[in-house]
């Protein structure tokens, strides 16, 4: 039986090999009917014939209709609407609407909105503040939902957050619970920080994670917040600078996917104690590249050495924020199905 979720891993699979040979084998047609089949009237998208629906639906088939240039008003319609309805109190996205906040569907839910550019209809503020508190303080990695344990694939689908976010500089600003800009304070902080030598991280923490205020960093976060008395724009404006550095602590997320994640053997795991499979290895690769390269403002700039834990040849590829496979295997697909280079998403 067809599947969204094995379509999405086929497709991108064949992205992943590239070259025309492995492109051309791709039935758009066909992948086309699949897509429309499994659209409801909810604006979601159906697993499979009978299946259930939910936030995986949106992303999988928006992901595969972007790369395959299928992104069409039968198949974009009602989407964000079903994603928004999904969005919980706790700024997360669940599953399907009533359901708990998930770093999974989070992922989903954001990556599908920002593919058809309705990623304002959420409550990305709320978003935000809901995954920078999913970072464990003692682990380093991300639980996938509130007081459950961290796990090695949520590096992915939490830290992958970040990157998407960071897409959205304009949409973040001119979000209807931000007010307005203030340059001055901005050049303060900056000043504060090359002053203090202080990181990114525990800048950027301080305004959307107060728990961080540990006794490291304790000093610059009160110098920092006298000057800015936590406004909600101010806040906003760390992400959508990149001279603040990530919203996670990255160097952290490094040391739990090397160190707690990776099997001597070879291959990666949720934590210790269990298991390694593909599904993890895929994850937590994902999420190592997306914390080694966070802090770099364009998406293919290489980082300098002291942002990536370990040596330097633990440097990963670069992925795409949006379908998480390698950037130059990304836009050589991109061209190849909509004959041109000009991806308007990155
Ligand atoms: C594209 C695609 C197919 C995306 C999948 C996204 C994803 C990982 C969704 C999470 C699914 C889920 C029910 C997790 C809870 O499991 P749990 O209760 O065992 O884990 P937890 O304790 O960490 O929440
Ligand atoms: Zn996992």
């Amino acid at each position: 039986m067809p599947h969204l979720a094995t379509t999405y891993a086929a497709i991108f699979s064949l992205v992943t090999i590239g070259g025309k040979t492995a492109l051309a084998s791709i039935n758009r047609d066909r992948t086309l009917d699949f897509l429309l089949r499994m659209k409801d009237a909810s604006g979601g998208f159906r697993m499979h014939d009978n299946g259930e629906i939910d936030v995986r639906g949106c992303y999988t088939a928006m992901a595969v209709a972007h790369i395959l240039d299928l992104l069409i008003p039968p198949l974009t319609l009602g989407v964000a609407e079903y994603v928004c309805s999904c969005q919980t109190h706790e700024g997360g996205i669940g599953g399907e609407p009533g359901a708990e906040a998930h770093g999974g569907y989070t992922y989903c839910g954001l990556a599908a909105l920002i593919l058809i550019n309705q990623a304002h209809q959420l409550d990305l503020p709320a978003l935000l503040n809901w995954v920078v508190f999913r970072q464990g303080k003692i682990e380093g990695g991300f639980q996938g939902r509130i007081n459950k344990l961290v796990d090695g694939c949520y590096s992915f689908w939490q830290g992958g957050v970040f990157p998407c976010l960071q897409l959205l500089p304009e949409q973040l600003l001119h979000h209807k619970s931000i007010q307005h800009e203030n340059e001055e304070t901005i050049l303060r902080l900056n000043e504060l920080k090359i002053r203090k030598q202080s990181s990114n991280a525990e800048i950027s923490a301080a305004f959307l994670f107060p728990a961080w205020k540990d006794n490291r960093s304790k000093h610059v976060i009160h110098e920092v917040e006298d000057q800015c008395q936590s406004d909600s724009n101010e806040r906003m404006k760390l992400v959508t600078d990149y001279k603040y550095g990530p919203l996670f602590n990255a160097q952290a997320l490094q040391g739990y996917v090397l160190l707690c994640c990776q099997v001597l053997e070879g291959g990666l795991r949720d934590k210790p104690g269990k298991h390694r499979d593909y599904y993890h290895t895929c994850y937590c690769l994902s999420g190592l590249s997306v914390a080694q390269f966070s802090m770099s403002r364009s998406l293919n700039a290489l980082p300098l050495p002291s942002t990536v834990l370990g040596p330097f040849d633990n440097l990963l590829a670069a992925t795409h924020p949006l379908c998480n496979v390698v950037l130059d295997k990304y836009f050589y697909a991109y061209k190849f199905f909509h004959g041109d280079d000009d991806s308007s998403q990155i």
